[in-house]
Protein backbone atom coordinates (compact mmCIF):
# COMPACT_ATOMS: atom_id res chain seq x y z
CA UNK A 1 0.00 0.00 0.00
CA UNK A 2 2.81 2.42 0.65
CA UNK A 3 4.68 1.50 -2.14
CA UNK A 4 1.49 2.62 -4.01
CA UNK A 5 1.21 5.73 -2.75
CA UNK A 6 4.79 6.13 -3.45
CA UNK A 7 4.15 5.20 -6.83
CA UNK A 8 1.43 7.15 -7.85
CA UNK A 9 3.25 10.27 -6.07
CA UNK A 10 5.89 10.29 -8.41
CA UNK A 11 2.73 9.92 -11.22
CA UNK A 12 1.67 13.12 -9.34
CA UNK A 13 5.17 14.95 -9.80
CA UNK A 14 5.79 13.89 -12.78
CA UNK A 15 2.62 15.54 -14.21
CA UNK A 16 2.82 18.57 -12.00
CA UNK A 17 6.18 19.25 -14.05
CA UNK A 18 4.42 19.05 -17.03
CA UNK A 19 1.49 21.23 -15.46
CA UNK A 20 4.26 23.81 -14.31
CA UNK A 21 5.91 23.77 -18.04
CA UNK A 22 2.84 24.37 -19.84
CA UNK A 23 1.60 27.31 -17.26
CA UNK A 24 4.56 28.90 -17.84
CA UNK A 25 4.56 28.43 -21.67
CA UNK A 26 0.85 29.86 -21.63
CA UNK A 27 2.12 32.61 -19.62
CA UNK A 28 4.51 33.66 -21.91
CA UNK A 29 2.22 33.66 -24.98
CA UNK A 30 0.20 36.34 -22.57
CA UNK A 31 3.42 38.20 -22.37
CA UNK A 32 3.66 38.32 -25.91
CA UNK A 33 -0.06 39.43 -26.37
CA UNK A 34 0.56 42.08 -23.75
CA UNK A 35 3.19 43.29 -25.60
CA UNK A 36 0.91 43.17 -28.94
CA UNK A 37 -1.66 45.07 -27.70
CA UNK A 38 -1.47 48.64 -27.08
CA UNK A 39 -3.36 50.41 -23.96
CA UNK A 40 -6.16 48.03 -22.49
CA UNK A 41 -4.81 44.62 -21.27
CA UNK A 42 -7.73 43.39 -19.72
CA UNK A 43 -10.10 41.81 -21.69
CA UNK A 44 -13.16 40.69 -20.42
CA UNK A 45 -14.57 38.91 -23.24
CA UNK A 46 -11.91 36.80 -24.25
CA UNK A 47 -11.87 36.03 -20.42
CA UNK A 48 -14.97 34.85 -20.41
CA UNK A 49 -14.56 32.80 -23.19
CA UNK A 50 -11.89 31.18 -22.11
CA UNK A 51 -13.70 30.18 -18.85
CA UNK A 52 -16.48 28.98 -21.44
CA UNK A 53 -14.67 26.85 -22.89
CA UNK A 54 -12.84 25.52 -20.13
CA UNK A 55 -16.69 24.38 -18.61
CA UNK A 56 -17.33 22.91 -22.24
CA UNK A 57 -14.48 20.62 -22.23
CA UNK A 58 -13.92 19.79 -18.56
CA UNK A 59 -14.42 15.72 -18.05
CA UNK A 60 -14.14 15.38 -14.22
CA UNK A 61 -13.54 14.71 -11.99
CA UNK A 62 -13.20 18.48 -11.10
CA UNK A 63 -16.16 19.79 -11.47
CA UNK A 64 -16.74 22.43 -14.15
CA UNK A 65 -17.00 25.20 -11.83
CA UNK A 66 -13.72 24.56 -10.08
CA UNK A 67 -11.90 23.87 -13.10
CA UNK A 68 -12.75 27.38 -14.31
CA UNK A 69 -11.52 28.68 -10.67
CA UNK A 70 -8.37 27.60 -11.60
CA UNK A 71 -8.26 28.72 -14.99
CA UNK A 72 -9.69 32.49 -13.53
CA UNK A 73 -6.35 32.42 -11.40
CA UNK A 74 -4.06 31.44 -13.85
CA UNK A 75 -5.60 34.14 -16.72
CA UNK A 76 -5.39 36.58 -13.56
CA UNK A 77 -1.57 35.56 -12.91
CA UNK A 78 -1.22 36.08 -17.05
CA UNK A 79 -2.33 39.11 -16.91
CA UNK A 80 -0.65 40.62 -13.87
CA UNK A 81 2.72 40.04 -16.30
CA UNK A 82 1.47 41.67 -18.95
CA UNK A 83 0.32 44.38 -16.37
CA UNK A 84 -0.33 44.36 -12.75
CA UNK A 85 -4.09 45.22 -12.47
CA UNK A 86 -5.77 47.67 -9.73
CA UNK A 87 -9.44 47.20 -8.57
CA UNK A 88 -11.39 49.54 -5.82
CA UNK A 89 -14.13 48.07 -4.36
CA UNK A 90 -16.46 49.34 -1.48
CA UNK A 91 -14.45 48.68 1.52
CA UNK A 92 -13.17 47.80 4.54
CA UNK A 93 -11.34 44.68 3.92
CA UNK A 94 -13.48 41.92 4.26
CA UNK A 95 -16.43 43.03 2.56
CA UNK A 96 -18.79 41.16 -0.30
CA UNK A 97 -17.28 43.84 -2.66
CA UNK A 98 -13.62 42.76 -2.26
CA UNK A 99 -15.02 39.35 -2.71
CA UNK A 100 -16.54 40.00 -5.74
CA UNK A 101 -13.42 41.68 -6.88
CA UNK A 102 -11.51 38.63 -6.03
CA UNK A 103 -13.82 36.19 -7.75
CA UNK A 104 -13.93 38.67 -11.09
CA UNK A 105 -10.29 39.38 -11.47
CA UNK A 106 -8.39 36.82 -9.40
CA UNK A 107 -5.88 36.54 -6.82
CA UNK A 108 -3.31 38.62 -8.85
CA UNK A 109 -5.20 41.75 -9.28
CA UNK A 110 -4.30 44.81 -6.60
CA UNK A 111 -7.64 45.38 -4.75
CA UNK A 112 -8.00 48.88 -2.87
CA UNK A 113 -10.94 49.33 -0.39
CA UNK A 114 -12.71 52.55 -0.92
CA UNK A 115 -15.37 54.68 1.89
CA UNK A 116 -18.12 54.31 -0.08
CA UNK A 117 -19.87 54.01 -3.45
CA UNK A 118 -19.48 57.26 -4.73
CA UNK A 119 -15.31 56.81 -4.20
CA UNK A 120 -15.43 54.03 -6.38
CA UNK A 121 -16.54 56.08 -9.38
CA UNK A 122 -14.25 58.62 -8.27
CA UNK A 123 -11.21 56.55 -8.06
CA UNK A 124 -11.81 54.88 -11.44
CA UNK A 125 -13.09 58.03 -13.29
CA UNK A 126 -9.41 59.95 -11.82
CA UNK A 127 -7.46 56.99 -13.14
CA UNK A 128 -6.04 56.11 -9.89
CA UNK A 129 -6.99 52.28 -10.49
CA UNK A 130 -7.69 50.38 -13.03
CA UNK A 131 -11.38 48.74 -12.83
CA UNK A 132 -13.97 49.20 -9.82
CA UNK A 133 -16.78 46.83 -8.61
CA UNK A 134 -20.26 48.10 -7.46
CA UNK A 135 -23.28 45.91 -6.30
CA UNK A 136 -26.08 47.10 -8.13
CA UNK A 137 -29.20 44.47 -7.40
CA UNK A 138 -29.46 41.78 -4.38
CA UNK A 139 -32.41 39.16 -5.16
CA UNK A 140 -33.99 39.38 -2.02
CA UNK A 141 -33.64 43.01 -1.30
CA UNK A 142 -33.53 44.24 -5.07
CA UNK A 143 -31.76 47.40 -6.04
CA UNK A 144 -28.75 49.44 -4.73
CA UNK A 145 -29.98 53.01 -5.63
CA UNK A 146 -26.39 54.79 -5.18
CA UNK A 147 -25.16 52.78 -7.16
CA UNK A 148 -28.17 53.62 -10.04
CA UNK A 149 -28.28 56.92 -9.24
CA UNK A 150 -24.22 57.76 -9.94
CA UNK A 151 -24.91 55.51 -13.01
CA UNK A 152 -26.94 58.45 -14.33
CA UNK A 153 -24.00 60.90 -14.33
CA UNK A 154 -20.91 58.84 -14.91
CA UNK A 155 -18.96 58.55 -17.96
CA UNK A 156 -17.66 55.04 -17.08
CA UNK A 157 -18.94 51.85 -18.86
CA UNK A 158 -19.52 48.77 -17.23
CA UNK A 159 -17.38 46.10 -18.59
CA UNK A 160 -18.19 43.40 -16.48
CA UNK A 161 -20.70 41.69 -13.92
CA UNK A 162 -20.33 39.27 -11.28
CA UNK A 163 -22.93 37.18 -9.30
CA UNK A 164 -22.00 36.38 -5.78
CA UNK A 165 -23.97 34.29 -3.75
CA UNK A 166 -24.22 35.79 -0.23
CA UNK A 167 -23.75 33.82 2.85
CA UNK A 168 -24.54 35.64 6.10
CA UNK A 169 -22.73 34.45 9.20
CA UNK A 170 -23.10 35.66 12.88
CA UNK A 171 -20.05 36.51 14.26
CA UNK A 172 -18.50 37.30 17.93
CA UNK A 173 -14.75 37.61 19.26
CA UNK A 174 -15.98 35.31 22.00
CA UNK A 175 -18.40 32.18 22.06
CA UNK A 176 -21.73 32.14 23.19
CA UNK A 177 -24.44 34.13 23.23
CA UNK A 178 -24.36 35.31 26.84
CA UNK A 179 -24.40 38.96 27.39
CA UNK A 180 -24.89 40.26 24.31
CA UNK A 181 -26.14 43.87 23.67
CA UNK A 182 -25.95 44.75 19.98
CA UNK A 183 -26.08 43.56 16.38
CA UNK A 184 -24.69 45.50 14.08
CA UNK A 185 -24.47 45.04 9.84
CA UNK A 186 -25.21 46.89 6.72
CA UNK A 187 -28.98 47.06 6.41
CA UNK A 188 -29.56 44.98 3.63
CA UNK A 189 -27.69 42.42 5.54
CA UNK A 190 -30.10 43.43 8.79
CA UNK A 191 -32.87 43.25 5.95
CA UNK A 192 -31.86 40.19 4.59
CA UNK A 193 -31.19 38.61 8.04
CA UNK A 194 -34.54 39.63 9.31
CA UNK A 195 -36.54 36.91 9.81
CA UNK A 196 -33.43 34.82 11.62
CA UNK A 197 -32.77 37.59 14.14
CA UNK A 198 -36.60 37.67 15.17
CA UNK A 199 -36.57 34.12 15.64
CA UNK A 200 -33.30 33.52 17.59
CA UNK A 201 -32.15 37.42 18.57
CA UNK A 202 -36.04 39.08 18.99
CA UNK A 203 -34.66 41.67 21.91
CA UNK A 204 -31.23 42.36 20.77
CA UNK A 205 -31.22 45.82 19.37
CA UNK A 206 -30.21 46.07 15.67
CA UNK A 207 -27.48 48.97 14.47
CA UNK A 208 -27.13 49.63 10.77
CA UNK A 209 -23.22 50.21 9.94
CA UNK A 210 -21.74 51.51 6.09
CA UNK A 211 -20.31 47.67 5.46
CA UNK A 212 -20.28 44.32 7.04
CA UNK A 213 -16.71 44.69 7.65
CA UNK A 214 -17.02 47.45 9.41
CA UNK A 215 -19.40 45.43 11.66
CA UNK A 216 -17.16 42.72 11.99
CA UNK A 217 -14.00 45.43 13.15
CA UNK A 218 -16.58 46.89 15.79
CA UNK A 219 -17.55 43.36 16.70
CA UNK A 220 -13.76 42.59 17.15
CA UNK A 221 -13.34 46.05 19.83
CA UNK A 222 -16.33 45.11 21.73
CA UNK A 223 -16.90 41.62 23.51
CA UNK A 224 -20.68 42.45 23.98
CA UNK A 225 -21.39 42.96 20.26
CA UNK A 226 -22.62 40.72 17.32
CA UNK A 227 -21.85 41.49 13.73
CA UNK A 228 -23.56 39.99 10.66
CA UNK A 229 -21.01 39.42 7.99
CA UNK A 230 -19.16 37.11 5.24
CA UNK A 231 -16.37 34.29 6.21
CA UNK A 232 -13.71 36.42 4.77
CA UNK A 233 -14.68 39.15 7.36
CA UNK A 234 -14.66 36.85 10.03
CA UNK A 235 -11.04 35.86 9.21
CA UNK A 236 -9.97 39.13 8.43
CA UNK A 237 -10.77 40.77 12.28
CA UNK A 238 -10.49 37.39 13.60
CA UNK A 239 -14.57 36.81 14.95
CA UNK A 240 -15.84 33.06 16.13
CA UNK A 241 -18.57 31.84 13.86
CA UNK A 242 -21.66 31.44 16.24
CA UNK A 243 -24.31 30.55 13.40
CA UNK A 244 -23.42 29.82 9.66
CA UNK A 245 -25.70 30.59 6.36
CA UNK A 246 -28.42 32.92 8.26
CA UNK A 247 -29.82 34.52 5.42
CA UNK A 248 -33.34 34.13 5.00
CA UNK A 249 -33.47 33.14 1.25
CA UNK A 250 -31.48 30.06 0.35
CA UNK A 251 -29.87 31.70 -2.90
CA UNK A 252 -29.51 35.10 -1.65
CA UNK A 253 -27.57 36.80 -4.61
CA UNK A 254 -25.75 39.60 -5.23
CA UNK A 255 -25.14 41.12 -8.45
CA UNK A 256 -22.01 43.24 -9.34
CA UNK A 257 -20.87 45.21 -11.88
CA UNK A 258 -16.90 46.21 -13.65
CA UNK A 259 -16.35 49.78 -14.37
CA UNK A 260 -14.02 51.00 -16.38
CA UNK A 261 -12.98 53.71 -18.87
CA UNK A 262 -13.75 50.87 -21.58
CA UNK A 263 -16.71 48.41 -21.66
CA UNK A 264 -16.61 44.90 -23.73
CA UNK A 265 -16.17 43.35 -26.95
CA UNK A 266 -18.24 40.51 -28.00
CA UNK A 267 -17.87 37.51 -26.54
CA UNK A 268 -20.80 35.36 -27.53
CA UNK A 269 -22.92 35.67 -24.29
CA UNK A 270 -23.23 39.66 -23.17
CA UNK A 271 -25.86 41.21 -21.85
CA UNK A 272 -25.99 45.34 -23.07
CA UNK A 273 -27.22 47.81 -19.96
CA UNK A 274 -28.45 50.90 -20.86
CA UNK A 275 -30.64 54.13 -19.51
CA UNK A 276 -33.36 55.89 -20.88
CA UNK A 277 -36.38 57.89 -20.16
CA UNK A 278 -39.81 58.78 -22.37
CA UNK A 279 -41.27 61.98 -23.34
CA UNK A 280 -44.12 62.59 -21.24
CA UNK A 281 -46.70 61.85 -23.70
CA UNK A 282 -49.67 59.14 -23.42
CA UNK A 283 -47.37 55.72 -24.29
CA UNK A 284 -44.76 56.87 -24.61
CA UNK A 285 -43.14 54.34 -22.37
CA UNK A 286 -45.00 51.11 -24.56
CA UNK A 287 -43.57 53.15 -27.22
CA UNK A 288 -39.66 52.58 -25.43
CA UNK A 289 -40.13 49.37 -25.47
CA UNK A 290 -41.34 48.14 -28.59
CA UNK A 291 -38.13 48.59 -30.80
CA UNK A 292 -36.71 45.66 -28.57
CA UNK A 293 -39.68 43.14 -29.04
CA UNK A 294 -39.96 44.04 -32.53
CA UNK A 295 -35.74 43.16 -32.98
CA UNK A 296 -36.67 39.95 -31.15
CA UNK A 297 -34.20 41.54 -27.96
CA UNK A 298 -34.52 40.19 -24.72
CA UNK A 299 -34.94 42.53 -21.90
CA UNK A 300 -33.55 40.50 -18.28
CA UNK A 301 -33.76 43.65 -15.97
CA UNK A 302 -35.58 46.81 -16.42
CA UNK A 303 -35.69 49.51 -13.13
CA UNK A 304 -37.25 53.06 -12.58
CA UNK A 305 -35.35 55.66 -11.02
CA UNK A 306 -36.18 59.32 -10.16
CA UNK A 307 -34.57 61.22 -12.87
CA UNK A 308 -31.77 63.51 -11.30
CA UNK A 309 -32.89 66.51 -13.62
CA UNK A 310 -36.73 67.18 -12.52
CA UNK A 311 -39.34 66.11 -10.29
CA UNK A 312 -41.73 63.20 -11.05
CA UNK A 313 -39.75 62.44 -13.84
CA UNK A 314 -38.14 59.18 -13.95
CA UNK A 315 -35.32 57.07 -16.15
CA UNK A 316 -35.36 53.51 -16.27
CA UNK A 317 -32.57 51.19 -16.32
CA UNK A 318 -32.67 48.42 -18.46
CA UNK A 319 -30.80 45.08 -19.26
CA UNK A 320 -31.13 43.49 -22.78
CA UNK A 321 -29.52 40.09 -23.91
CA UNK A 322 -26.78 40.62 -26.67
CA UNK A 323 -24.23 42.95 -27.65
CA UNK A 324 -24.46 46.46 -28.65
CA UNK A 325 -22.76 45.08 -31.80
CA UNK A 326 -25.02 42.69 -32.58
CA UNK A 327 -27.65 43.57 -35.38
CA UNK A 328 -30.58 43.02 -33.80
CA UNK A 329 -29.61 44.60 -30.43
CA UNK A 330 -28.03 47.35 -32.83
CA UNK A 331 -30.95 48.01 -34.68
CA UNK A 332 -33.60 48.32 -31.84
CA UNK A 333 -30.87 50.87 -30.48
CA UNK A 334 -30.92 52.72 -33.43
CA UNK A 335 -35.18 53.19 -33.16
CA UNK A 336 -34.83 53.88 -29.76
CA UNK A 337 -33.03 56.57 -30.09
CA UNK A 338 -35.61 58.41 -32.09
CA UNK A 339 -37.89 57.57 -29.44
CA UNK A 340 -36.27 58.30 -26.16
CA UNK A 341 -36.09 61.78 -24.72
CA UNK A 342 -32.75 60.61 -23.18
CA UNK A 343 -30.86 57.37 -24.13
CA UNK A 344 -27.19 56.51 -22.25
CA UNK A 345 -25.75 53.45 -23.06
CA UNK A 346 -23.87 52.03 -20.10
CA UNK A 347 -22.03 49.14 -21.85
CA UNK A 348 -22.09 45.81 -23.06
CA UNK A 349 -20.11 43.24 -21.15
CA UNK A 350 -19.96 38.97 -21.08
CA UNK A 351 -22.90 37.60 -18.83
CA UNK A 352 -20.78 36.23 -15.84
CA UNK A 353 -19.16 33.07 -16.40
CA UNK A 354 -18.42 31.97 -12.84
O1 LIG B 1 -5.85 37.07 -24.88
C1 LIG B 1 -5.39 38.08 -24.35
O2 LIG B 1 -5.69 39.23 -24.73
C2 LIG B 1 -4.48 37.96 -23.20
O3 LIG B 1 -3.91 38.95 -22.78
C3 LIG B 1 -4.35 36.66 -22.51
C4 LIG B 1 -5.32 36.51 -21.35
C5 LIG B 1 -5.19 35.03 -20.86
O4 LIG B 1 -4.45 34.80 -19.93
O5 LIG B 1 -5.81 34.18 -21.49
C6 LIG B 1 -4.94 37.45 -20.26
C7 LIG B 1 -5.62 38.63 -20.03
C8 LIG B 1 -6.77 39.07 -20.81
O6 LIG B 1 -7.72 39.71 -20.01
C9 LIG B 1 -7.36 37.95 -21.57
C10 LIG B 1 -6.71 36.78 -21.79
Amino acid sequence: MAEDIQAIRMEIDAIDEQVLALINQRAQHAQTIGRLKNGTVYRPEREAQVLRRIKEMNTGPLADETAARLFREIMSACLALEKPLSVAYLGPQGTFSQAAAVKQFGHAANTTPCASIDEVFRVVNAGAVDYGIVPVENSTEGAVNRTLDLLQDTPLKICGEVDLRIHHYLLRKVTGLDDVKVVYSHGQSLAQCHEWLNRHLPSVPRVQVSSNAEAAQMAAADESALAIAGDLAAEIYGLQCLFEHIEDEPDNTTRFLVLGLHDAGASGHDKTSLLMSARNLPGAILELLQPFARHGVSLTKLESRPARSGLWEYVFFVDVEGHRDDPAVAAALVELKDKAALLKLLGSYPIGVL
